[in-house]
């Protein structure tokens, strides 16, 4: 589904120059992986290579559903950048650690979003499922400041899946919560991710789940002070 090597990404400059290489990832339709690390180690970047908005500085190979990629994502220009965001709004889904609901829009209209960009009017019976697992069945006509943080995360989650994308993006997607109802949010997102056959790349502190979930983990591991390497355990 999508198979990425030899990335290398870059952040500041002189002094401050830090980057984060990734030798090889591959994920399968369905698969979850965890991305680990600690404060400032390059997850972020890291997310934010993968998910085609920051140009690697050196890439050997990035395949996104048997579709070769490399060289739009290794040079864009113009045109090339119209093609990545198409990419990326078909393909891909973002859950930003901040929520990223449009404040003007309801929640429902939130969820929505996507899924009409892309011209799907209906929903499959697995989303509407979603809708009552993530418990959001009675807010989807409020808006994003008449909701909880909990709540906003969840409406952040459908948003990020409704369009029903090869491969989501979460970073720390719980963060805001407490530990209770983030474990409790972060299954439920798996599980969602899983059955609707999304492969997901979650930033992640939730160590117990994990494990009991078996994910595969995306290590961060230093090569030098300014240099990461994220390799898959
Ligand atoms: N826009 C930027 N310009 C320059 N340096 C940056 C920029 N954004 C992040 N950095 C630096 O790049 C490094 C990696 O940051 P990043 O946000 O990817 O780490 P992280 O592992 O996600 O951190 P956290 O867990 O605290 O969110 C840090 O040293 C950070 O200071």
């Amino acid at each position: 589904m999508i198979t990425i090597g030899d990335m290398v990404l870059s952040r500041g400059a002189g002094d401050q120059a830090f980057s984060v290489s990734l030798p090889v990832l591959r994920l399968e339709a369905g698969q979850v992986v965890a991305v680990t690390g600690p404060s400032g180690c390059g997850k972020s970047t890291l997310v934010e290579g993968l998910g085609l908005i920051l140009t690697p500085r050196s890439l050997g190979q990035y395949e996104l559903l048997g579709q070769d990629i490399t060289d739009l994502v290794r040079a864009p220009d113009a045109a090339r950048d119209t093609q990545l965001a198409h990419l990326r709004s078909q393909h891909l889904g973002f859950v930003p650690q901040t929520g990223g609901v449009l404040p003007y829009l309801t929640a429902g209209q939130n969820i929505l979003l996507q899924a009409r960009i892309q011209g799907q009017s209906t929903q499959p019976p697995w989303f509407t499922d979603a809708i009552v697992r993530l418990g959001i069945e009675a807010l989807l006509e409020r808006y994003p400041r008449e909701l909880s943080v909990g709540q906003r995360q969840r409406v952040s989650f459908l948003r990020a899946v409704a369009h029903r994308p090869a491969i989501l993006l979460a970073d720390e997607p719980t963060a805001a919560l407490d530990p209770h109802h983030a474990a409790s949010l972060f299954e439920v997102m798996l599980e969602i991710a899983r059955e609707a056959n999304i492969a997901m790349v979650v930033v992640s502190h939730e160590w117990d789940l994990i494990d009991s979930f078996a994910l595969t983990r995306l290590q961060a591991r230093s090569v030098s002070p300014s240099q990461m390497e994220f390799v898959t355990t």
